[in-house]
Protein backbone atom coordinates (compact mmCIF):
# COMPACT_ATOMS: atom_id res chain seq x y z
CA UNK A 1 0.00 0.00 0.00
CA UNK A 2 1.03 3.47 -0.67
CA UNK A 3 1.14 5.29 3.48
CA UNK A 4 1.95 8.70 4.14
CA UNK A 5 2.80 9.98 7.53
CA UNK A 6 2.96 13.39 8.81
CA UNK A 7 5.12 14.28 11.22
CA UNK A 8 8.77 12.46 11.37
CA UNK A 9 9.51 12.75 15.05
CA UNK A 10 9.94 9.68 16.96
CA UNK A 11 7.20 7.54 16.51
CA UNK A 12 6.46 9.31 12.76
CA UNK A 13 10.23 7.59 11.82
CA UNK A 14 9.72 4.44 13.48
CA UNK A 15 6.45 3.75 11.92
CA UNK A 16 7.42 4.78 8.45
CA UNK A 17 10.27 2.93 8.63
CA UNK A 18 8.67 0.37 10.38
CA UNK A 19 5.93 -0.16 7.55
CA UNK A 20 8.69 -0.33 4.73
CA UNK A 21 10.35 -2.95 6.16
CA UNK A 22 6.93 -4.84 6.14
CA UNK A 23 6.31 -4.12 2.72
CA UNK A 24 4.80 -0.41 1.92
CA UNK A 25 5.71 2.17 -0.03
CA UNK A 26 6.10 5.33 2.62
CA UNK A 27 6.67 8.71 2.79
CA UNK A 28 7.21 10.82 5.92
CA UNK A 29 6.01 14.77 5.69
CA UNK A 30 7.66 16.71 7.66
CA UNK A 31 8.15 20.44 7.93
CA UNK A 32 11.87 20.35 9.33
CA UNK A 33 13.92 20.64 6.69
CA UNK A 34 16.43 18.82 8.20
CA UNK A 35 14.59 15.48 9.25
CA UNK A 36 13.85 15.64 5.82
CA UNK A 37 17.18 15.76 4.41
CA UNK A 38 18.30 12.86 7.03
CA UNK A 39 15.73 10.27 6.36
CA UNK A 40 16.54 10.91 2.60
CA UNK A 41 20.36 10.62 2.89
CA UNK A 42 19.16 6.91 4.70
CA UNK A 43 20.61 8.88 8.59
CA UNK A 44 18.40 8.25 11.03
CA UNK A 45 17.02 11.97 12.60
CA UNK A 46 16.47 10.32 15.94
CA UNK A 47 18.69 8.01 17.73
CA UNK A 48 16.08 4.54 18.34
CA UNK A 49 18.02 1.24 18.53
CA UNK A 50 17.47 -0.52 14.83
CA UNK A 51 15.90 2.47 13.30
CA UNK A 52 19.18 3.54 12.04
CA UNK A 53 19.17 0.16 9.95
CA UNK A 54 16.01 0.48 8.89
CA UNK A 55 16.04 3.41 7.61
CA UNK A 56 19.26 3.63 5.42
CA UNK A 57 17.87 0.19 3.97
CA UNK A 58 14.53 1.30 2.75
CA UNK A 59 15.56 5.06 1.83
CA UNK A 60 15.42 6.05 -2.05
CA UNK A 61 13.48 2.79 -2.63
CA UNK A 62 10.39 2.17 -0.55
CA UNK A 63 11.18 5.23 2.11
CA UNK A 64 11.25 9.01 1.44
CA UNK A 65 10.36 12.03 2.93
CA UNK A 66 9.17 15.43 1.53
CA UNK A 67 8.08 19.14 3.35
CA UNK A 68 5.33 19.09 0.33
CA UNK A 69 2.18 17.95 1.66
CA UNK A 70 1.00 17.66 -1.69
CA UNK A 71 3.04 14.02 -1.56
CA UNK A 72 -0.20 12.68 0.50
CA UNK A 73 -2.12 12.36 -3.16
CA UNK A 74 -0.10 9.85 -4.38
CA UNK A 75 -0.67 7.57 -1.21
CA UNK A 76 -3.83 5.77 0.66
CA UNK A 77 -3.70 6.13 3.59
CA UNK A 78 -2.16 9.33 6.00
CA UNK A 79 -1.04 8.67 9.22
CA UNK A 80 -0.84 12.30 11.63
CA UNK A 81 2.06 11.54 14.15
CA UNK A 82 2.53 15.31 15.13
CA UNK A 83 2.77 16.31 18.70
CA UNK A 84 0.31 16.90 21.23
CA UNK A 85 2.09 19.37 23.89
CA UNK A 86 0.37 20.68 27.20
CA UNK A 87 -0.55 23.82 27.79
CA UNK A 88 0.41 25.51 31.43
CA UNK A 89 -2.65 23.94 33.24
CA UNK A 90 -2.04 20.45 31.70
CA UNK A 91 -4.71 20.34 29.46
CA UNK A 92 -3.54 18.89 25.84
CA UNK A 93 -2.52 21.62 23.05
CA UNK A 94 -4.21 20.75 19.53
CA UNK A 95 -2.12 23.14 17.67
CA UNK A 96 -0.13 21.11 16.00
CA UNK A 97 -2.44 18.79 15.30
CA UNK A 98 -4.96 21.24 14.15
CA UNK A 99 -2.50 23.09 11.68
CA UNK A 100 -1.82 19.56 10.37
CA UNK A 101 -5.37 18.52 9.02
CA UNK A 102 -5.30 21.93 7.85
CA UNK A 103 -2.50 21.38 5.70
CA UNK A 104 -3.72 17.75 4.75
CA UNK A 105 -7.47 18.92 3.71
CA UNK A 106 -5.53 21.24 1.38
CA UNK A 107 -3.74 18.64 -0.55
CA UNK A 108 -6.43 16.43 -0.11
CA UNK A 109 -9.08 19.06 -1.79
CA UNK A 110 -7.33 18.13 -5.12
CA UNK A 111 -7.26 14.30 -4.88
CA UNK A 112 -9.91 11.88 -6.61
CA UNK A 113 -11.18 9.02 -4.92
CA UNK A 114 -11.07 7.89 -1.14
CA UNK A 115 -8.40 8.44 1.35
CA UNK A 116 -8.30 7.03 4.78
CA UNK A 117 -6.95 9.89 7.82
CA UNK A 118 -5.19 8.21 10.64
CA UNK A 119 -4.71 10.18 13.60
CA UNK A 120 -1.63 8.41 15.20
CA UNK A 121 -0.91 11.01 17.62
CA UNK A 122 -2.64 10.70 21.56
CA UNK A 123 -5.26 12.91 21.73
CA UNK A 124 -8.09 13.18 24.33
CA UNK A 125 -11.54 11.56 23.59
CA UNK A 126 -13.61 13.81 21.01
CA UNK A 127 -9.85 15.52 19.20
CA UNK A 128 -10.82 13.13 16.46
CA UNK A 129 -13.99 14.42 15.86
CA UNK A 130 -14.06 17.63 16.79
CA UNK A 131 -11.04 18.85 15.97
CA UNK A 132 -8.92 17.30 13.06
CA UNK A 133 -12.22 16.24 10.99
CA UNK A 134 -13.88 19.37 11.12
CA UNK A 135 -10.11 20.85 10.14
CA UNK A 136 -9.42 18.45 7.04
CA UNK A 137 -13.28 18.92 5.88
CA UNK A 138 -12.89 22.72 6.01
CA UNK A 139 -9.48 22.96 3.93
CA UNK A 140 -10.39 20.23 1.84
CA UNK A 141 -14.26 21.50 1.03
CA UNK A 142 -15.24 17.26 1.51
CA UNK A 143 -16.73 15.77 4.15
CA UNK A 144 -15.89 12.74 6.58
CA UNK A 145 -17.42 9.84 5.55
CA UNK A 146 -17.69 10.82 2.01
CA UNK A 147 -14.30 12.44 0.45
CA UNK A 148 -12.15 11.04 2.93
CA UNK A 149 -12.45 8.79 5.80
CA UNK A 150 -11.18 9.32 9.97
CA UNK A 151 -9.51 6.29 12.14
CA UNK A 152 -7.63 6.68 15.08
CA UNK A 153 -4.81 4.31 15.71
CA UNK A 154 -3.20 4.55 19.26
CA UNK A 155 0.87 4.02 19.45
CA UNK A 156 2.16 2.14 22.53
CA UNK A 157 5.36 2.17 21.81
CA UNK A 158 8.42 2.86 24.51
CA UNK A 159 11.59 4.78 23.82
CA UNK A 160 14.49 3.17 23.53
CA UNK A 161 12.93 0.02 21.94
CA UNK A 162 10.45 1.91 19.71
CA UNK A 163 11.19 -0.59 16.53
CA UNK A 164 10.96 -3.43 18.59
CA UNK A 165 7.72 -2.78 19.86
CA UNK A 166 5.86 -1.25 17.01
CA UNK A 167 7.21 -4.31 15.25
CA UNK A 168 5.79 -6.75 17.98
CA UNK A 169 2.80 -5.30 19.66
CA UNK A 170 0.41 -6.93 21.98
CA UNK A 171 -2.65 -5.46 20.17
CA UNK A 172 -3.23 -2.97 17.34
CA UNK A 173 -6.00 -0.56 18.26
CA UNK A 174 -8.33 0.61 15.34
CA UNK A 175 -10.93 3.12 16.08
CA UNK A 176 -13.18 3.35 13.19
CA UNK A 177 -16.93 4.38 12.29
CA UNK A 178 -17.31 3.12 9.27
CA UNK A 179 -16.10 -0.66 8.27
CA UNK A 180 -14.72 0.22 5.67
CA UNK A 181 -11.51 2.35 7.47
CA UNK A 182 -11.48 -0.85 9.45
CA UNK A 183 -10.66 -2.95 6.18
CA UNK A 184 -8.12 -0.50 5.05
CA UNK A 185 -5.96 -0.30 8.78
CA UNK A 186 -6.61 -3.98 8.68
CA UNK A 187 -4.42 -4.00 5.01
CA UNK A 188 -1.47 -1.49 6.36
CA UNK A 189 -1.50 -4.30 9.28
CA UNK A 190 -1.67 -7.08 7.99
CA UNK A 191 2.08 -7.90 7.77
CA UNK A 192 2.65 -6.98 11.14
CA UNK A 193 -0.52 -8.89 12.82
CA UNK A 194 0.62 -12.37 10.92
CA UNK A 195 4.32 -11.95 11.87
CA UNK A 196 3.43 -11.07 15.55
CA UNK A 197 0.68 -12.44 18.14
CA UNK A 198 -0.77 -8.78 18.15
CA UNK A 199 -4.59 -9.12 19.03
CA UNK A 200 -6.37 -6.24 17.03
CA UNK A 201 -8.93 -4.44 18.86
CA UNK A 202 -11.65 -3.22 16.88
CA UNK A 203 -13.64 -0.27 18.21
CA UNK A 204 -15.29 3.40 17.96
CA UNK A 205 -12.77 6.66 17.09
CA UNK A 206 -13.61 7.94 21.14
CA UNK A 207 -12.63 4.40 22.57
CA UNK A 208 -9.57 4.61 20.78
CA UNK A 209 -8.75 7.75 21.99
CA UNK A 210 -9.44 6.86 25.68
CA UNK A 211 -7.60 3.60 25.47
CA UNK A 212 -4.22 5.04 25.05
CA UNK A 213 -4.92 7.32 27.94
CA UNK A 214 -6.46 3.92 30.19
CA UNK A 215 -2.77 2.34 28.98
CA UNK A 216 -0.66 5.30 30.15
CA UNK A 217 -2.80 6.13 32.93
CA UNK A 218 -2.83 2.55 34.38
CA UNK A 219 0.94 2.08 34.30
CA UNK A 220 1.83 5.48 35.56
CA UNK A 221 -0.26 4.65 38.54
CA UNK A 222 1.33 1.67 38.42
CA UNK A 223 4.33 3.32 39.48
CA UNK A 224 2.93 5.47 41.68
CA UNK A 225 1.30 3.05 43.86
CA UNK A 226 4.29 1.04 44.36
CA UNK A 227 6.48 4.67 45.21
CA UNK A 228 3.84 4.91 47.90
CA UNK A 229 3.80 1.41 49.23
CA UNK A 230 7.71 1.34 48.66
CA UNK A 231 7.89 5.18 50.65
CA UNK A 232 5.77 3.30 53.58
CA UNK A 233 8.22 0.56 53.35
CA UNK A 234 10.67 3.10 53.87
CA UNK A 235 9.50 4.04 57.09
CA UNK A 236 9.44 0.54 58.74
CA UNK A 237 12.43 -0.11 57.43
CA UNK A 238 11.22 -2.49 54.84
CA UNK A 239 12.81 -3.39 51.61
CA UNK A 240 9.97 -2.61 48.86
CA UNK A 241 12.07 -4.61 46.43
CA UNK A 242 11.13 -7.68 48.63
CA UNK A 243 8.18 -6.64 48.65
CA UNK A 244 7.03 -5.94 44.98
CA UNK A 245 8.94 -9.53 44.33
CA UNK A 246 6.26 -11.19 46.74
CA UNK A 247 3.20 -9.33 45.09
CA UNK A 248 4.38 -9.76 41.72
CA UNK A 249 3.90 -13.47 41.93
CA UNK A 250 0.04 -12.92 42.61
CA UNK A 251 -0.64 -12.82 38.20
CA UNK A 252 -3.20 -10.44 39.15
CA UNK A 253 -0.65 -7.87 39.73
CA UNK A 254 2.07 -8.50 37.71
CA UNK A 255 5.63 -7.89 38.09
CA UNK A 256 6.00 -5.23 35.89
CA UNK A 257 6.56 -1.41 36.20
CA UNK A 258 6.94 -2.45 40.52
CA UNK A 259 10.07 -0.54 40.53
CA UNK A 260 9.88 1.94 43.08
CA UNK A 261 12.01 4.67 42.79
CA UNK A 262 12.10 8.56 42.32
CA UNK A 263 9.20 8.09 39.49
CA UNK A 264 8.00 8.77 36.02
CA UNK A 265 9.46 11.01 33.57
CA UNK A 266 9.44 11.22 29.59
CA UNK A 267 7.73 12.50 26.99
CA UNK A 268 4.45 10.64 27.72
CA UNK A 269 3.60 9.52 30.95
CA UNK A 270 3.25 13.29 32.91
CA UNK A 271 2.11 14.83 29.70
CA UNK A 272 -0.58 12.12 29.31
CA UNK A 273 -1.75 11.96 32.93
CA UNK A 274 -1.99 15.53 32.57
CA UNK A 275 -4.13 15.82 29.63
CA UNK A 276 -6.90 12.98 30.60
CA UNK A 277 -6.80 14.68 33.96
CA UNK A 278 -7.64 18.20 32.82
CA UNK A 279 -9.93 17.13 29.93
CA UNK A 280 -11.59 14.80 33.10
CA UNK A 281 -12.29 18.43 34.82
CA UNK A 282 -13.18 20.04 32.02
CA UNK A 283 -16.18 17.58 31.31
CA UNK A 284 -17.10 17.99 35.40
CA UNK A 285 -14.91 14.82 36.68
CA UNK A 286 -12.29 15.00 39.32
CA UNK A 287 -10.26 11.98 38.53
CA UNK A 288 -8.57 11.38 42.30
CA UNK A 289 -6.39 8.31 41.26
CA UNK A 290 -4.66 10.09 38.61
CA UNK A 291 -4.57 13.20 40.87
CA UNK A 292 -2.37 11.05 43.51
CA UNK A 293 -0.48 9.80 40.55
CA UNK A 294 0.66 12.95 40.03
CA UNK A 295 0.93 13.78 44.12
CA UNK A 296 3.20 10.73 44.59
CA UNK A 297 5.45 11.50 41.46
CA UNK A 298 5.96 15.12 42.35
CA UNK A 299 7.01 13.69 45.98
CA UNK A 300 9.82 11.80 45.30
CA UNK A 301 12.55 13.53 44.29
CA UNK A 302 12.01 15.54 47.75
CA UNK A 303 11.98 12.46 49.42
CA UNK A 304 15.50 11.25 48.11
CA UNK A 305 16.54 14.90 48.87
CA UNK A 306 14.72 14.07 52.68
CA UNK A 307 17.24 11.27 53.09
CA UNK A 308 19.84 12.94 51.97
CA UNK A 309 19.61 16.32 54.29
CA UNK A 310 19.17 13.90 57.18
CA UNK A 311 22.67 12.81 56.76
CA UNK A 312 24.46 16.15 55.20
CA UNK A 313 24.71 19.42 54.45
CA UNK A 314 25.32 20.12 50.60
CA UNK A 315 26.03 23.66 50.95
CA UNK A 316 28.93 24.90 49.45
CA UNK A 317 29.78 20.66 48.43
CA UNK A 318 30.57 18.93 45.43
CA UNK A 319 27.17 16.55 44.96
CA UNK A 320 27.28 14.15 41.72
CA UNK A 321 24.04 13.38 39.76
CA UNK A 322 24.35 9.82 37.88
CA UNK A 323 22.34 9.82 35.18
CA UNK A 324 20.21 12.80 33.49
CA UNK A 325 17.96 10.67 30.96
CA UNK A 326 14.45 10.08 32.12
CA UNK A 327 14.91 6.19 31.79
CA UNK A 328 18.36 4.15 30.62
CA UNK A 329 18.71 3.29 27.05
CA UNK A 330 17.79 6.62 25.75
CA UNK A 331 19.11 10.54 25.49
CA UNK A 332 15.58 11.66 26.27
CA UNK A 333 15.73 14.01 28.77
CA UNK A 334 11.54 15.62 28.72
CA UNK A 335 10.43 15.53 32.23
CA UNK A 336 13.66 13.89 33.49
CA UNK A 337 14.02 13.30 37.44
CA UNK A 338 16.78 14.96 37.16
CA UNK A 339 15.63 18.12 36.91
CA UNK A 340 14.02 18.80 40.42
CA UNK A 341 16.66 16.78 41.65
CA UNK A 342 19.42 19.16 40.58
CA UNK A 343 17.31 21.95 41.23
CA UNK A 344 16.72 20.89 44.61
CA UNK A 345 20.50 20.30 45.40
CA UNK A 346 21.51 23.85 43.72
CA UNK A 347 18.53 25.35 46.26
CA UNK A 348 20.43 23.44 49.30
CA UNK A 349 23.73 25.41 47.66
CA UNK A 350 25.23 22.21 46.18
CA UNK A 351 28.02 22.37 43.28
CA UNK A 352 26.43 19.75 41.10
CA UNK A 353 28.40 18.12 38.59
CA UNK A 354 26.53 15.20 36.78
CA UNK A 355 27.17 12.84 34.59
CA UNK A 356 25.17 10.40 31.88
CA UNK A 357 26.56 8.22 29.38
CA UNK A 358 24.58 9.40 26.13
CA UNK A 359 22.45 12.08 27.47
CA UNK A 360 24.90 15.07 28.38
CA UNK A 361 24.41 17.18 25.37
CA UNK A 362 20.56 16.99 25.19
CA UNK A 363 20.21 17.73 28.42
CA UNK A 364 22.46 21.06 28.20
CA UNK A 365 20.51 21.78 24.99
CA UNK A 366 17.24 21.38 26.57
CA UNK A 367 17.85 23.06 29.86
CA UNK A 368 19.92 25.70 28.85
CA UNK A 369 19.07 27.70 32.19
CA UNK A 370 20.25 24.82 34.51
CA UNK A 371 24.61 25.30 34.93
CA UNK A 372 26.26 22.39 36.47
CA UNK A 373 29.42 21.05 35.23
CA UNK A 374 29.53 18.19 33.31
CA UNK A 375 31.68 14.98 33.63
CA UNK A 376 32.92 12.43 31.03
CA UNK A 377 32.57 9.73 33.44
CA UNK A 378 31.27 8.33 36.46
CA UNK A 379 34.42 8.23 37.81
CA UNK A 380 34.73 11.83 37.01
CA UNK A 381 31.94 12.99 38.48
CA UNK A 382 32.66 11.34 41.91
CA UNK A 383 36.15 12.33 42.21
CA UNK A 384 35.66 14.88 44.90
CA UNK A 385 31.89 14.45 45.70
CA UNK A 386 30.49 15.01 49.04
CA UNK A 387 27.81 12.80 48.22
CA UNK A 388 26.24 11.05 44.60
CA UNK A 389 22.72 10.89 43.63
CA UNK A 390 21.78 8.26 41.17
CA UNK A 391 18.67 9.39 39.08
CA UNK A 392 18.68 6.83 35.93
CA UNK A 393 18.98 3.15 35.76
CA UNK A 394 21.87 2.79 33.49
CA UNK A 395 23.42 -0.31 33.65
CA UNK A 396 27.43 0.90 33.94
CA UNK A 397 25.85 2.15 37.26
CA UNK A 398 25.62 -0.96 38.52
CA UNK A 399 29.24 -2.17 38.47
CA UNK A 400 30.59 1.03 39.95
CA UNK A 401 32.64 0.02 42.30
CA UNK A 402 35.98 1.44 43.04
CA UNK A 403 35.00 5.04 42.00
CA UNK A 404 33.35 5.21 44.93
CA UNK A 405 36.55 5.72 47.04
CA UNK A 406 37.64 9.08 44.91
CA UNK A 407 34.75 10.66 46.78
CA UNK A 408 35.32 13.09 49.44
CA UNK A 409 32.70 11.27 51.95
CA UNK A 410 31.52 8.03 50.13
CA UNK A 411 27.58 8.57 50.82
CA UNK A 412 25.17 7.54 47.98
CA UNK A 413 21.37 8.07 47.26
CA UNK A 414 19.96 5.43 45.10
CA UNK A 415 16.87 6.49 43.33
CA UNK A 416 16.87 4.08 41.23
CA UNK A 417 17.78 0.19 42.89
CA UNK A 418 21.04 0.39 40.31
CA UNK A 419 23.94 1.02 42.50
CA UNK A 420 25.15 -2.16 44.13
CA UNK A 421 25.67 -1.96 48.04
CA UNK A 422 29.46 -2.17 49.04
CA UNK A 423 31.71 -1.87 51.90
CA UNK A 424 32.62 1.38 51.93
CA UNK A 425 30.20 3.14 50.85
CA UNK A 426 26.92 4.61 52.93
CA UNK A 427 24.24 3.74 50.66
CA UNK A 428 21.00 4.72 51.16
CA UNK A 429 18.17 3.18 48.79
CA UNK A 430 14.85 5.66 48.58
CA UNK A 431 12.60 3.07 49.30
CA UNK A 432 14.91 0.11 50.47
N1 LIG B 1 7.50 9.39 21.76
C1 LIG B 1 6.82 8.32 22.15
O1 LIG B 1 7.37 7.41 22.76
C2 LIG B 1 5.35 8.22 21.86
C3 LIG B 1 4.72 6.96 21.95
C4 LIG B 1 3.36 6.86 21.68
C5 LIG B 1 2.64 7.99 21.31
N2 LIG B 1 3.27 9.19 21.23
C6 LIG B 1 2.47 10.34 20.77
O2 LIG B 1 2.74 10.53 19.37
C7 LIG B 1 2.69 11.92 19.02
C8 LIG B 1 4.00 12.35 18.39
O3 LIG B 1 5.02 12.20 19.34
P1 LIG B 1 6.58 12.21 18.95
O4 LIG B 1 7.30 11.83 20.20
O5 LIG B 1 6.81 11.45 17.70
O6 LIG B 1 6.77 13.77 18.65
P2 LIG B 1 8.06 14.50 18.05
O7 LIG B 1 8.07 15.86 18.61
O8 LIG B 1 9.25 13.62 18.21
O9 LIG B 1 7.77 14.58 16.46
C9 LIG B 1 6.80 15.39 15.87
C10 LIG B 1 7.25 15.79 14.46
O10 LIG B 1 6.20 16.57 13.86
C11 LIG B 1 6.79 17.57 13.05
N3 LIG B 1 5.81 18.62 12.80
C12 LIG B 1 5.37 19.60 13.62
N4 LIG B 1 4.41 20.33 13.01
C13 LIG B 1 4.24 19.80 11.78
C14 LIG B 1 3.36 20.10 10.70
N5 LIG B 1 2.47 21.08 10.76
N6 LIG B 1 3.45 19.34 9.58
C15 LIG B 1 4.35 18.33 9.49
N7 LIG B 1 5.19 18.00 10.49
C16 LIG B 1 5.13 18.72 11.62
C17 LIG B 1 8.00 18.01 13.87
O11 LIG B 1 8.96 18.67 13.04
C18 LIG B 1 8.49 16.67 14.43
O12 LIG B 1 9.45 16.07 13.58
C19 LIG B 1 2.34 12.64 20.34
O13 LIG B 1 0.95 12.79 20.41
C20 LIG B 1 2.81 11.67 21.40
O14 LIG B 1 2.11 11.84 22.62
C21 LIG B 1 4.60 9.33 21.46
O1 LIG C 1 8.58 0.10 37.26
C1 LIG C 1 8.79 1.17 36.70
C2 LIG C 1 8.65 1.37 35.31
C3 LIG C 1 8.88 2.63 34.77
N1 LIG C 1 9.29 3.66 35.57
C4 LIG C 1 9.53 4.99 34.97
O2 LIG C 1 8.42 5.34 34.16
C5 LIG C 1 8.85 6.17 33.07
C6 LIG C 1 8.30 5.67 31.75
O3 LIG C 1 8.91 4.45 31.41
P1 LIG C 1 8.51 3.61 30.09
O4 LIG C 1 7.07 3.33 30.14
O5 LIG C 1 9.44 2.49 29.97
O6 LIG C 1 8.89 4.66 28.97
P2 LIG C 1 8.13 5.48 27.82
O7 LIG C 1 9.02 5.41 26.63
O8 LIG C 1 7.77 6.81 28.39
O9 LIG C 1 6.80 4.67 27.41
C7 LIG C 1 5.52 4.97 27.93
O10 LIG C 1 4.91 6.04 27.23
C8 LIG C 1 4.76 5.81 25.80
C9 LIG C 1 4.22 7.09 25.17
O11 LIG C 1 2.85 7.25 25.38
C10 LIG C 1 3.84 4.63 25.59
O12 LIG C 1 3.64 4.42 24.19
C11 LIG C 1 4.44 3.39 26.27
O13 LIG C 1 3.56 2.29 26.12
C12 LIG C 1 4.66 3.71 27.75
O14 LIG C 1 5.29 2.60 28.41
C13 LIG C 1 10.39 6.20 33.14
O15 LIG C 1 10.81 7.40 33.77
C14 LIG C 1 10.72 5.01 34.03
O16 LIG C 1 11.93 5.20 34.74
C15 LIG C 1 9.44 3.47 36.93
O17 LIG C 1 9.79 4.41 37.67
N2 LIG C 1 9.18 2.23 37.46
Amino acid sequence: MHVSIVGSGYVGTTVAACLADLGHDVTNVDVDEDIVAAINDGESPIHEPGLADLVAEHAGDTLRATTDYDAVRETDVTFLALPTPSEADGAIDLAYMEAGATSLGEALAEKEGDHLVVVKSTVVPGSTEEVVTPAIEEASGETAGEGFHVAMNPEFLRMGTAVEDFLDPQKVVFGAREPAAYDTLGDVFAPLVEESDAAVVETGLREAEMIKYANNGFLAAKVSLINDIGNICKEFDVDAYEVADAIALDDRIGGRFLRSGIGYGGSCFPKDVNAIIAAARDAGYEPPMLEATVEVNDLQPERLLGLLDERADVAGERVAVLGLSFKPGTDDVRKTRAVPVIEGLQERGAEVVAYDPVATESFAEHYPDIEVEYADSAAEALDGARAAVAVTDWDEFAALDSEFDAMATPLVLDGRHIVERRDGIEYVGLTW
